[in-house]
């Protein structure tokens, strides 16, 4: 199997509070994998566990045939240099343009001449859907959708192998997280990405998602979005047969009926 991630038997505790009681988890090459889970349940622990951000409590954790939690951190900065991250907010420095800002990455890992720095910049811009204006405006010039874009540019810029997504619908209107998610499925198309996303969107998981981790109970349930829909825990019960669930699949906007 060819797991771009592979975590095993993480546990992750604060004090007396153990928030993943052993979680088993693989992220094939090239699917898009969706994460969700209640609030608390621990979905960006594990995000920043497997980028290397935070030490586990137990487990081990594997990203791109690198053991995570066993490197030095020379090592873990190598890896992290070929995978993108989009936190929430996006995360640009507001003081830096958004050609700027996704030369931050690519000055902070290569030593390229400034011709090619723009070039790199305007060719990640126009990835990502957005006017080659974009490039000289300051985050506070663009709209949230933008801004989005934007961080997605920023966190392209490297030609990473995998895409980790926080929330990346959040926030935008339903026609601007379509968008979005039609940019994630093409430029996963176009690249060859493998994708792990936490949101709460449900139209998300369903528009784009291969597979689902759904983390309870301290542990991921892993399974296409058909299966979850049969199973009888009861928070994925509520999740994926609640009110915005039997929206989304009325409207016929995605797959909640499992016809994937
Ligand atoms: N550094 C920390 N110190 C102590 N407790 C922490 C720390 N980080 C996270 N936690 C606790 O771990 C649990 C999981 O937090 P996490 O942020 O991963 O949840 P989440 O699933 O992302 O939730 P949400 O959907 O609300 O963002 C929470 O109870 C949180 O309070």
């Amino acid at each position: 199997m060819d797991g771009v991630i592979e975590i095993s038997g993480l546990e992750n505790r604060f004090g007396a509070h153990q928030v993943h009681k052993g979680v088993d988890l693989i992220v094939r090459r090239g699917e898009i994998m969706g994460l969700v889970g209640g609030s608390g349940a621990g979905k960006s622990v594990l995000l920043r566990s497997v980028i290397g951000l935070q030490k586990p409590s137990a487990g081990h954790i594997r990203l791109l045939d690198h053991d995570i939690e066993a490197a030095d951190p020379a090592a873990v900065e190598a890896v992290r240099s070929r995978i993108g991250v989009l936190f929430q907010d996006g995360a640009l420095f507001s003081s830096l343009t958004v050609a700027e800002n996704i030369q931050v990455p690519l000055r902070e890992n290569l030593s390229l001449p400034e011709g090619l720095l723009d070039r790199i910049a305007a060719m990640k811009i126009a990835m990502v859907g957005l006017a080659p204006e974009a490039g000289a405006k300051l985050p506070a010039q663009l709209s949230g959708g933008m801004r989005k874009r934007a961080g997605l540019a920023r966190a392209l810029a490297m030609d990473p192998e995998i895409l980790f997504l926080d929330e990346p619908t959040a926030g935008l209107d339903p026609i601007g997280a379509a968008a979005f998610d039609q940019l994630i499925l093409d430029l996963r198309a176009s690249l060859g990405l493998t994708v792990f996303m936490v949101t709460h969107d449900l139209d998300s998981l369903a528009a784009i998602c291969d597979r689902i981790a759904v983390l309870v109970d301290g542990k991921v349930r892993v399974s296409t979005l058909a299966d979850h829909m049969k199973d009888d825990h009861p928070w994925i019960q509520a999740y994926f047969h609640g009110p915005r669930a039997r929206a989304v699949s009325a409207s016929g906007a995605g797959h909640m009926t499992g016809a994937r």
